[in-house]
C-alpha cells in the first residue's frame, strides 16, 4: 500500500512546473515581510530621528510600495494553489474509484462507500491546501524575516534563530504522538458514531426485547472513550502551546535583554526597532501559523489520506485476491459475511465458524421479580456445536425465559451462560449478534424496503444471495407477492404469517451460527413449518426450536422437556418411552389441543445429560 509521503512526494514532483511558480510569487508575497524591519531602520534613524521626516515618509512610501507588490504576489499564488491542489484531488479520486470498483462485490459497487470516500477526498484536498500554505508562507515569512534580520543586525539574528529552532524541534518532537493521538480520535469517533446509529437503528428492537440498560451501558462505554481520547488531544495541544511560546516568544525577551550589550556594538535604536519588528510582525505569526496549521490541518491530512489510501488500493487488493473485479473475491468484511451467507444458501453442508455454536448454561437461576417463584432454577445444560434441540413444555413453564437467556436478553440472577465460549454476561450486542439470532413469536417486520427488512442482520447482503437463499427456504413466491426486494414494506398490510416469513429469511441469511426459533413458525400451516424448520435444520450451526406442534419434536435431534419440576433431554422416542409428562404433552398436542402447566411449584432441574456428537446432515 503506497504511503501518505510517498503519495504526497509523488504528487509534488509531478507538479514540479506549479510549483516553481508558487515559489516565484511567494516571493514577490514575502517583499513587504523582509523589507519591513529595514524600511523601518531606515526611516527612522536616518529620517525621523536625523530630523529629516520627509526622509523617513520615502522610506515607509517605499514599505507601502513593497505591501502593493505583496498583495499582487498573494493573489497570484492562489492561483497557483489551484493549479497544485486540484491534479492532487483528481490523482486521488481516480484511486479511490478505481479502489471501490475492484471492492465490488458481485459486480455491486458499494455506493455509499464511494459517496463516503469522495467525501474524504474533498477533505483531503482541503486539508492539502491548507498544509501547502501553510508551510510555504512559513518557510517564505520567517526565511524573509530571518534574511532581513541578518542583513539588518547579524548578532540579533543569532540570538533569534536559536530559540526560534528550539520551539520547532520541539513540535517536531511531539508531532508522531500528535498524529497518533489524532488518528486514535479519528478511530473512536467513527466508532461511535457507528454505536450510535446502530443503538438508533435498532431502537424498537431494544425497547421490545428489554436490553435498554445493556445498550445504554454499552453506548456509554463508547462516549468514556472518546472522551478519554479528546482528553489526550488536548493534552497534546498543550505541549503545542510550549513550542510556540519557547519559539515565538522567547526571542523578544532576548533580544531586549541583550539590547544594552547590543547599542553597545553600535546598533542604533532604529536598528533594534526594526529587529523587533521582524520578530513580531514575521518570525512569530510565521511559527504560530506553522505550529496551529500543522496541528489542525494537517494531522487531519495524514490521517484522513492514509485511511483512503489503506481502504482504497485496488492493486494490493487485486494481488490479495487474484482478481481485480471478481464477485464475491473481494476482502472486505462484508464480502466475509456475504461468503458465509453464499456458503449458507447454496452449501448448507459447509459449516459457519461451527466453533461459535456450543451453548452451556450452568446453575442458572433466573426469577422475574424478587419475590417471584423462579422460573429456572439451578439449571444446567449443554448443547453441542450443529445440535437440533427442540424445547418443549406446558404454556408458562419458562421455555421463552430459557431462549431469551441463551440469547442475552435476559441475564440470569446468578449462575453462567456460554455461547460458544463466549460468557453472554457482559458481552456486546455485537458480539451477541455475531452468535446468535432469536426470532419470538411476534416476528418484527417494519417500513422500509423488503431488501431493507431482509438484509437487517447482514447489511450488505446481495441481491443475488437474498434471492438465492429465499428459492432455497421456499419463499420466493412471498417475495414477489410482496413486490420485489425494491418494495415497500408495511407491517401492518402483512399477515402473521407473511410476516413471520420474512423474519425466518432475514434470520437465514444473518451471519449467526445460532439460531433459536421462539414458536417463529406458529402462524404457518404445518407444511410450510416442516419445509422451513427442515432447511434451518441443514444450516450450518446450532438449531433451537421452541416447539409449537409435535411435529418439530420428531424432526429435532434431541427433545427437551421443561416440566417445572424437572428437566428431561432425550430423543423424542426416548422421551415417549420414560417419560410421562412427555406422553402427556404429545396426547395433548395429537388432540389438537394447547398444554397447560400442571405443577406450579419448581424445584431444582435435574441435571441434563449432555449430547456430544454433531447433528449430521439429512
Ligand atoms: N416479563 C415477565 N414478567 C413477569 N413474569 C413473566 C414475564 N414473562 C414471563 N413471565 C412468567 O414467567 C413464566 C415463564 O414464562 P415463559 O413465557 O418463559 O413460558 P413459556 O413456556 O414460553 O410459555 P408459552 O408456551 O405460553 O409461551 C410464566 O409464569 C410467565 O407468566
Amino acid at each position: 500500500m503506497t504511503s501518505v509521503g510517498a503519495f504526497t512526494r509523488a504528487t509534488l514532483r509531478a507538479q514540479r512546473a506549479a510549483l516553481a511558480r508558487l515559489a516565484a510569487w511567494s516571493l514577490a508575497e514575502v517583499l513587504p515581510a523582509a523589507l519591513v524591519g529595514l524600511l523601518t531602520a531606515r526611516a527612522v534613524d536616518d529620517g525621523f530621528l536625523a530630523g529629516r521626516p520627509t526622509i523617513g515618509l520615502l522610506w515607509l512610501a517605499l514599505l507601502g510600495l513593497a505591501v502593493l507588490v505583496g498583495a499582487a504576489g498573494t493573489n497570484r499564488t492562489y492561483a497557483c494553489l489551484g493549479d497544485l491542489v486540484e491534479p492532487f484531488r483528481d490523482d486521488l479520486l481516480r484511486r479511490v474509484t478505481a479502489g471501490a470498483l475492484a471492492n465490488a462485490t458481485g459486480g455491486r459497487v458499494d455506493d455509499a462507500a464511494v459517496a463516503r470516500l469522495t467525501h474524504q477526498v474533498e477533505m483531503v484536498r482541503d486539508t492539502w491546501a491548507g498544509l501547502l500554505m501553510v508551510v510555504r508562507g512559513f518557510l517564505f515569512a520567517a526565511g524573509a524575516a530571518l534574511i532581513g534580520l541578518f542583513s539588518l543586525a547579524a548578532p540579533v539574528a543569532l540570538l533569534v534563530a536559536v530559540p526560534v529552532l528550539a520551539g520547532l524541534g520541539l513540535f517536531a518532537a511531539v508531532l508522531p504522538a500528535m498524529i497518533a493521538r489524532q488518528r486514535e480520535y479519528v478511530r473512536s469517533d467513527e466508532q461511535l458514531g457507528q454505536v450510535a446509529v446502530a443503538a438508533l437503528a435498532g431502537h424498537r428492537d431494544v425497547t421490545v426485547s428489554g436490553t435498554r440498560e445493556q445498550v445504554t451501558r454499552w453506548v456509554g462505554s463508547h462516549i468514556d472513550a472518546q472522551a478519554r481520547v479528546e482528553r489526550r488531544l488536548a493534552t497534546m495541544a498543550a505541549t503545542r502551546g510550549l513550542s510556540l511560546a519557547v519559539g515565538g516568544w522567547l526571542p523578544v525577551p532576548v533580544v531586549l535583554l541583550a539590547a544594552p550589550w547590543l547599542v553597545r556594538q553600535g546598533l542604533g535604536p532604529g536598528a533594534l526597532l526594526g529587529a523587533l519588528v521582524y520578530v513580531i510582525r514575521g518570525v512569530q505569526p510565521a511559527l504560530h501559523t506553522l505550529v496551529q496549521g500543522v496541528a489542525a490541518g494537517g494531522l487531519r491530512f495524514t490521517v484522513t489520506l492514509d485511511r483512503l489510501l489503506r481502504t482504497s488500493a485496488p492493486a494490493d487488493l487485486a494481488a490479495s485476491t487474484g482478481s481485480a473485479v471478481s464477485a464475491g473475491s473481494a476482502g472486505s468484511t462484508a464480502s466475509a459475511d456475504e461468503r458465509a451467507a453464499t456458503a449458507a444458501a447454496d452449501a448448507p453442508a459447509r459449516a459457519v465458524r461451527p466453533e461459535t455454536s456450543a451453548l452451556s448454561l450452568r446453575a442458572v437461576t433466573f426469577r422475574y421479580g424478587p419475590h417471584a417463584d423462579p422460573v429456572l432454577d439451578d439449571f444446567d445444560l449443554d448443547v453441542p456445536e450443529g445440535d437440533h434441540l427442540v424445547i418443549v413444555g406446558a404454556s408458562g413453564v419458562g421455555k421463552s425465559t430459557l431462549a431469551s437467556l441463551i440469547a442475552g436478553v435476559l441475564r440470569p440472577q446468578s449462575g453462567t451462560v456460554h455461547i460458544g465460549g463466549l460468557p453472554v454476561a457482559g458481552a456486546s450486542p455485537d458480539d451477541l449478534a455475531r452468535r446468535r439470532v432469536l426470532i419470538p413469536q411476534e416476528a418484527y417486520v417494519f417500513t422500509g424496503t423488503v431488501r431493507d427488512n431482509l438484509r437487517y442482520l447482514s447489511p450488505g447482503m446481495t441481491d443475488g444471495v437474498i434471492t438465492r437463499a429465499a428459492a432455497r427456504l421456499g419463499l420466493s413466491g412471498l417475495v414477489e407477492r410482496l413486490g420485489g426486494l425494491d418494495a415497500t414494506l408495511h407491517p401492518a398490510g402483512l399477515s402473521a404469517g407473511e410476516r413471520q416469513q420474512v423474519a425466518l429469511l432475514r434470520a437465514w441469511l444473518a451471519p449467526a451460527p445460532v439460531v433459536i426459533l421462539d414458536e417463529a413458525t406458529c402462524h404457518l400451516d404445518p407444511a410450510a413449518e416442516a419445509r422451513l424448520e427442515t432447511a434451518f435444520a441443514e444450516r450450518p450451526g446450532t438449531l433451537l426450536v421452541i416447539a409449537h406442534r409435535v411435529s418439530s419434536a420428531l424432526r429435532a435431534r434431541r427433545v427437551l422437556l421443561l416440566d417445572g419440576q424437572r428437566a428431561h433431554l432425550d430423543s423424542h422416542q426416548g422421551l415417549l418411552t420414560r417419560s410421562a409428562a412427555y406422553r402427556e404433552l404429545v396426547g395433548y398436542w395429537e388432540a389438537g389441543g394447547q398444554p397447560v402447566r400442571s405443577t406450579p411449584t419448581r424445584g431444582r432441574s435435574a441435571p441434563l445429560p449432555t449430547g456430544s456428537a454433531p447433528r449430521s446432515s439429512p
